[in-house]
């Protein structure tokens, strides 16, 4: 078992049945979404899902689990989805797969947000990691200039020479702003910008982060307060 299969099995045990669930998006809660579907036929766990992308609906009707449109289910019992990094303080980069916007919405309106990764993603402080930030198509490079304005070099995520366009049809600016300090408020001032739809800091929203590297899988708490 690798890395991110052993967190992604290991943090499907905090679904019991009758839940709502939000089902994250990438290669590491692959392995939740899977274990999900194994405990649904060999163990009769009944649940709801709630997809953040169109890949993870694709791989849950693949698997039989039953999905609702979020507006019908809010609010949700847990989401769970993985992260690009992960600070100490549990605030999270995310949207390495563009998939940030629609995981933001369905985390804001679960109880619990519950976070999959391997130890590569564990940081002290946010800021390795580039931050995605999605952007309307029209004016997005008004819109880069803005961002830029706040302290980062923004770029505008390619894919064999393509632009990438998310689930929702807007562009990706990957913002590099070095080591992030405040994270909370780097993403008040990038979501204050015109132009700016969402930005993949995700601040004091996990409460559970399950990180698996050689020596097991650890489980981090958000402490009491913070
Ligand atoms: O947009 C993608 C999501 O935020 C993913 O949850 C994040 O990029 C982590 O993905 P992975 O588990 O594949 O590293």
């Amino acid at each position: 078992m690798n890395f991110k299969e052993a967190a992604g099995v290991q943090a499907a045990d905090v679904v019991t049945s009758g839940m709502k669930v939000g089902l994250g998006t990438g290669s590491t809660v692959y392995y939740t979404i899977l274990e999900l579907g194994r405990r649904m036929k060999e163990e009769g766990l009944q649940f709801t899902g709630v997809p953040t992308s169109e890949a993870t609906e694709k791989l849950a009707l693949e698997l039989g689990i039953p999905l609702a449109e979020l507006w019908e289910l809010e609010p949700l019992d847990v989401t769970i989805d993985g992260a690009d990094e992960v600070s100490d303080s549990l605030d999270l980069i995310k949207g390495g797969g563009a998939a940030h916007f629609r995981e933001k919405m369905v985390a804001t309106v679960s109880k619990r947000l519950v976070i999959v990764a391997d130890e590569s993603k564990a940081v002290a402080k946010l800021g390795a990691f580039t931050v995605p930030v999605e952007v309307a198509v029209y004016g997005w490079r008004s819109t880069a200039r803005r961002v830029e304005a706040e302290g980062c070099v923004a770029v505008r995520r390619e894919r064999s020479g393509e632009p990438v366009r998310t689930d929702n049809g807007n562009y990706i600016l990957d913002c590099d702003f070095g080591l992030i300090v405040d994270p909370g408020a780097v993403d008040r001032r990038l979501k204050s910008l015109l132009g700016v739809l969402e930005t993949g800091l995700f601040v004091g929203m996990a409460d559970t982060v399950y990180v698996a590297g050689p020596q097991g899988v650890r489980v981090l708490k958000q402490q009491a307060g913070e």
